[in-house]
């Protein structure tokens, strides 16, 4: 940043990570008696993913993480946000332990413990047993059960060593990616499954906790939304009205059940005929366990306009232009940043949050030819992130960490390998990791704890 400007110190003790998911970093995803997901079925089906690209292979981090640990600590990290598979631990979901799964996410988190960095592990990031999708998936209400037995088992095999824990990366997308408009597994397009999938992943995110408070173990858990602030594009009473329906379904759906024990009242306009009838107490209470954590994941705003046609909050956004986007045609906006995080501390109070997913998508080369491999526009809109974190915390919101999304080039879901956000540049034909200059800059905020 400005060498000429006083520095933006951040809180001692201030937590500073970057973050992957197993399905789009691991590879192998059939190795050591682990069973199918529903990604690795939707990226074998013809057309779901670009170029056909699988996470077959991925940045093979499944046999890498030593090396990719390594990285890690050279760049000074002090924590790594990562999911754990679930069918690899259950390849069934349910019943059935694999040991050689346990064995795997065991040696990974001692590695990293080794390397003097902090695990942050996400119970579930979108890549559901297949066996269990035959069951039903997300639109089974045993899988809050099946959820809670999942995760008793990881809290009883790692509870005792790893401080954070989350329950769900991102439920709304799972719902609305998954089940109402079907870009993600498992592709189902239909509002009324949206809407009981919606449900369901808040009553396993509610047991998940509890099963974590019975568990005794150590550490803290929280839950992990996207949000996107809403701006209206005019002050006409249509357009006030769509952007406080899209903030409903994406902003509020699944914090308002969290963190007050409601539903946003415009979900039912939203959903209309699928939405459900009002939810036994008791599962409203399940939903409402308090959680220690809020992590955020931010990339974008949106300035929303009414549209009759937008299906299902008759809202869309209007395009920035002139603006700098990404690879991902997401407008780079820091101030959305800064004011997402005192929404939240104005709606919900003052919770420690991580921001859990930042990032951005910007073109680099499939090999790396130099190292560090030049990336200014990442590097750049990092800063600036970074400095709407700052922001933030000088209003007060209690901001416990950062995590870059993500450490590695990785599987962008249904874009494939097109689409780039590691810290660290993959070369898929060689495997080799290259710093590029994001990276470094990075490492240098992380040294001093300060931009
Ligand atoms: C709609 O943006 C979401 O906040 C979002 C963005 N992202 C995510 N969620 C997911 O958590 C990651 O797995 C993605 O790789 C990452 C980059 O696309």
């Amino acid at each position: 940043m400005n060498a000429h400007a006083d520095p933006l110190r951040f809180p001692p003790g201030f937590v500073w990570g970057a973050a992957t998911a197993a399905y789009q970093v691991e590879g192998s995803p059939l190795a050591d008696g682990a069973g199918p997901s529903i990604w690795h079925r939707f990226s074998h089906t013809p057309g779901r993913v670009r170029d056909g690209d699988t996470g077959d292979v991925a940045c093979d981090h499944y046999r890498r993480y030593p090396e990719d640990i390594a990285l890690m600590r050279s760049l000074g990290l002090q924590s790594y946000r990562f999911s754990i598979a679930w069918s690899r631990v259950l390849p069934e979901g349910r019943g059935r332990i694999n040991q050689a799964g346990l064995d795997h996410y065991a040696r990974v988190v001692d590695a990293l413990l080794e390397a003097g960095i902090a695990p942050n592990i996400t119970l579930y990031h979108w890549d559901l047993p297949a066996a269990l999708d035959d069951r039903g998936g997300w639109l089974n209400p045993d899988i809050a059960d099946w959820f809670a037995d999942y995760a008793t088992l990881m809290f009883r095999t790692l509870g005792d060593r790893v401080p954070l824990w989350s329950t769900l990366n991102e439920p709304w997308v799972v719902a609305d990616g998954g089940y109402m408009h079907g870009v993600l597994a498992p592709g189902h397009r239909s509002a009324f499954e949206a809407a009981i999938a919606a449900h369901h992943l808040l009553l396993a995110h509610g047991r998940g906790v509890q099963a974590f408070r019975a568990s005794g173990a150590r550490g803290q858990i929280g839950l992990v939304v996207n949000l996107e602030p809403k701006y209206p594009a005019s002050h006409s009473p249509a357009d006030l009205a769509a952007t406080l329906r899209a903030e409903a379904y994406m902003n509020r759906q699944y914090l308002d059940p969290v963190l007050r024990g409601t539903h946003a009242e415009e979900l039912a306009e939203v959903f209309g005929e699928a939405w459900p009838a009002p939810r036994p107490a008791e599962q409203m209470a399940v939903i409402r366990e308090p959680i220690d954590w809020l992590g955020v994941n931010y990339y974008t705003r949106s300035v929303v306009r009414a549209d009759e046609s937008a299906w299902p909050q008759r809202a869309s956004a209007v395009p920035q232009r002139g603006a700098l986007h990404t690879e991902t045609a997401w407008e780079v906006y820091p101030r959305g940043l800064t004011d997402t995080l005192t929404w939240v501390k104005n709606r919900y109070g003052n919770l420690p949050i991580y921001i859990t997913e930042n990032g951005s998508a910007f073109f680099d080369p499939p090999s790396a030819e130099v190292d560090p491999l030049p990336d200014p526009l990442r590097t750049q809109t990092l800063h600036k992130h970074l400095a709407a974190v700052h922001a933030a915390i000088g209003a007060g919101v209690d901001v416990r960490g950062y995590y870059a999304w993500s450490l590695l080039d990785n599987l962008e879901w249904a874009h494939g390998y097109s689409k780039r956000f590691g810290l660290l540049h993959v070369d898929y034909a060689t495997q080799r990791r290259t710093r590029k200059a994001s990276a470094l800059a990075y490492a240098a905020v992380i040294a001093a704890n300060a931009l």
